[in-house]
């Protein structure tokens, strides 16, 4: 049976497939596909293995033939999971392996924001390292500060721990419904969202990206924050209002802000964000460590075997599927 790869993957997820007899047909150019070619590709294949490729109604039913298709992300947010769903074809994805490496990029965004780290370096490489003046670029100390953290999920949990055990963070979180193990954990404390703006002195979005997420900080929750608080978001850039967040800096309604996830990406190379000495971007690194992109190659795997073999796969996004 055939596999469809939308880009080239680590090796170990590679091997998993060719070892259960699969032929693993990878796409190598450094371009996206056209609409056109992945329907093409797919054609005479069994399983689709998707990296970040947005798969539209359109594709789904020009693909109905597809045992199973399997997500190089934890988030489906590209993915017209109901159309799959109507047309039986199981998705599946890759969740907890990619956890401590997601929050370590927001604890890294946290803290090179808090001390301006990014606009320092780049002030060194433009020549602009002169004497030492004890009042300019002050940056703000993160000890003994609260984390809001909105979507207590499995990646916020992980930066509420690593923010809890290196400054002694107090932890408030906004979810539709209470994490109690994860409140033990952290001793963490459920407060409304309006609570959340409010309170917090650095905020961090966790959440997936869905109808009631898309948009939730624009310009009226950026006016709720704290004018010395920090935002950071690596969850998708679609949650915040990139032109508001720009605002709510410009007008000091906020302090700094820390993205993984812009809107769109990539972000243009000369957005204004980008000369901000309170802002840090980088573009979507979160899970881009060696270890985690093996894992999630093995994830992805996993389920393309087990859907192959008309097995329930081991990772899936939508259950209601085998219903
Ligand atoms: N930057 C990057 O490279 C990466 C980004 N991500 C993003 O992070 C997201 C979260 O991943 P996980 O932590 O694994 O998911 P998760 O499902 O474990 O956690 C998400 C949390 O958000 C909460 N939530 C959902 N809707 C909400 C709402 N409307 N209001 C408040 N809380 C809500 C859920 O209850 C859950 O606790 C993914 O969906 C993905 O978009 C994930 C991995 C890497
Ligand atoms: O897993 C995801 O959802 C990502 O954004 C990339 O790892």
């Amino acid at each position: 049976m055939k596999v469809f790869v939308t880009r080239v993957i680590p090796a170990e997820g590679r091997q998993l497939m060719i070892e259960a007899g699969l032929e693993v047909r990878e796409w190598k150019e450094k371009r996206g596909l056209s609409q056109k070619e992945l329907i093409s590709n797919t054609q005479d294949c069994h399983a689709l293995l998707s990296v970040g490729t947005r798969l539209d109604k359109e594709f789904l039913q020009a693909s109905a033939h597809l045992k199973v298709i399997a997500l190089h992300s934890v988030g489906y947010d590209n993915v017209d999971v109901k159309t799959a769903t109507a047309l039986g074809i199981p998705i599946g994805n890759t969740p907890g392996v990619l956890s401590g490496a997601t929050a370590d990029t927001a604890f890294l965004l946290m803290l090179a924001t808090s001390r301006k780290a990014f606009y320092m370096h780049k002030s060194i490489i433009k020549g602009e390292w002169g004497f030492f003046d004890p009042t300019a670029d002050l940056g703000i100390e993160l000890r003994g500060k609260t984390l809001g953290v909105f979507g207590l999920g499995k990646i916020g949990l992980e930066m509420a721990k690593c923010c809890a055990a290196a400054f002694g963070m107090q932890v408030i979180y906004h979810n539709r419904r209470k994490n109690e193990a994860a409140e033990k954990e952290v001793s963490a404390r459920w407060v409304s969202f309006d609570e959340l703006l409010e309170q917090s002195d650095v905020l961090t979005v966790h959440t997936a990206l869905t109808s009631e997420t898309r948009g939730k900080f624009d310009w009226s929750a950026f006016t709720k924050m704290k004018p010395r608080s920090i935002f950071i978001n690596t969850a998708r850039g679609e949650i915040h209002n990139e032109g508001d967040l720009l605002r709510a800096l410009e007008e000091k309604q906020i302090w700094g802000a820390g993205l993984d996830v812009t809107n769109p990406e990539p972000m243009r190379s000369d957005h204004p964000l980008l000369n901000m000495p309170n802002v840090s971007v980088l573009p979507h690194i979160g899970s881009a460590t060696e270890e985690t992109r093996a894992a999630m190659s093995v994830l992805a795997a996993k389920n393309i075997i087990a859907g192959l073999k008309g097995e329930q796969i081991p990772f899936i996004v939508n259950p209601g599927v085998y219903k």
